[in-house]
């Protein structure tokens, strides 16, 4: 499908979330999975797993989210494995957002761009994170192919990790906070958008109150990726607790929580019904 017949993905992204429930999940193939799964720590286990991922999921889930780094780990034969996914999310109607957390000085972020943003590009996805720690207009190459592609970005806002307030809770030059700066960023980009726009936020389950402490508004009129579900500890609870009223933006997203249920196709296929299920009601969507 080429740009011009795609609709843009926040409204893909929003028509799959009301049709499957607000969850994405995680493809992290860790080592000790594989090994729990029964399969060798090399490509072909790596492939193995991903590709049962798929066919428990695929067609059932909102998306589903690969982590480019445990394909990386094995090299050229990794990478062409997260081909693979990210063929099978476009043959099976699935939302692929690639987990690569790219960003680089602008004329670099223009070949990042093209390589998980580009129609025909082998590695391109519906949407990919993106860091902003150089500069949100650094990523202005990945926001415009995404834009003209019918594509989206996840740009790290507020993450789920202990470490990351020395650098999103810092005060800037107008002294807001770094964190509320890249959300207003995103919101700008999103002005006028319907139902919603194409680039979002990653904005941690686990963070607690730190959106009203770093006064970041999360009504960016686009997706808000909530990663921290199962594994890092969020529930139901910090879902409701999280977004407030931004909470039908959410995009839920879980990984070693579904994963850990393999490798059965249908144990990772109800898991993640059941994760889909609780985070419908945790965001109001029941
Ligand atoms: O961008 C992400 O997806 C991400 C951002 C963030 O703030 N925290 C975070 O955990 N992630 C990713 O989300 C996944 C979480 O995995 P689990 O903890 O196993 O559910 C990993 O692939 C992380 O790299």
């Amino acid at each position: 499908m080429s740009a011009g017949e795609r609709a843009p993905f926040g409204a893909r992204l929003a028509a799959a979330m009301d049709a499957h429930g607000p969850l994405c999940v995680g493809i992290d193939p860790h080592a000790t999975l594989l090994s729990q799964w029964g399969l060798s720590d090399d490509a072909e286990g790596l492939r193995r797993f991903a590709l049962t991922v798929m066919e428990a999921v695929a067609g059932r889930v909102a998306a589903v989210k690969p982590q480019a780094a445990f394909f990386e780990r094995h090299g050229s034969r990794g990478v062409a494995v997260l081909e693979e996914v990210v063929a099978a999310g476009r043959e099976t109607g699935t939302l692929v957002v690639l987990d690569a957390k790219r960003g680089d000085i602008g004329s670099t972020m223009e070949a990042y761009a093209e390589a998980f943003l580009r129609d025909g590009s082998p590695l391109a996805a519906d949407a990919l994170t993106v860091s902003p720690y150089l500069g949100f207009g650094s990523l202005d190459p990945a926001v415009d192919l995404a834009l003209s592609s019918g594509r989206g970005l996840f740009v790290l806002c507020l993450t789920s990790n202990k470490e990351g307030h020395e650098v999103q809770h810092a005060r800037t030059t107008d002294d807001g906070t770094v964190a509320a700066l890249m959300a207003a960023r995103a919101a700008a980009l999103n002005a006028d958008a319907a139902p919603m726009g194409s680039i979002g936020l990653v904005v941690g389950a686990t963070i607690g109150d730190a959106a009203a402490r770093t006064g970041t508004d999360l009504a960016v009129n686009g997706p808000l990726l909530a990663p921290g579900v199962g594994a890092q500890g969020a529930g139901a609870a910090e879902l409701a607790a999280v977004f407030g009223a931004a909470r039908r933006q959410v995009l839920a997203s879980s990984s070693r929580g579904v994963l850990q249920a393999g490798p059965d196709v249908a144990a990772l296929r109800s898991t993640a019904r059941a994760a889909a299920d609780e985070a419908r009601v945790a965001l109001g969507r029941d």
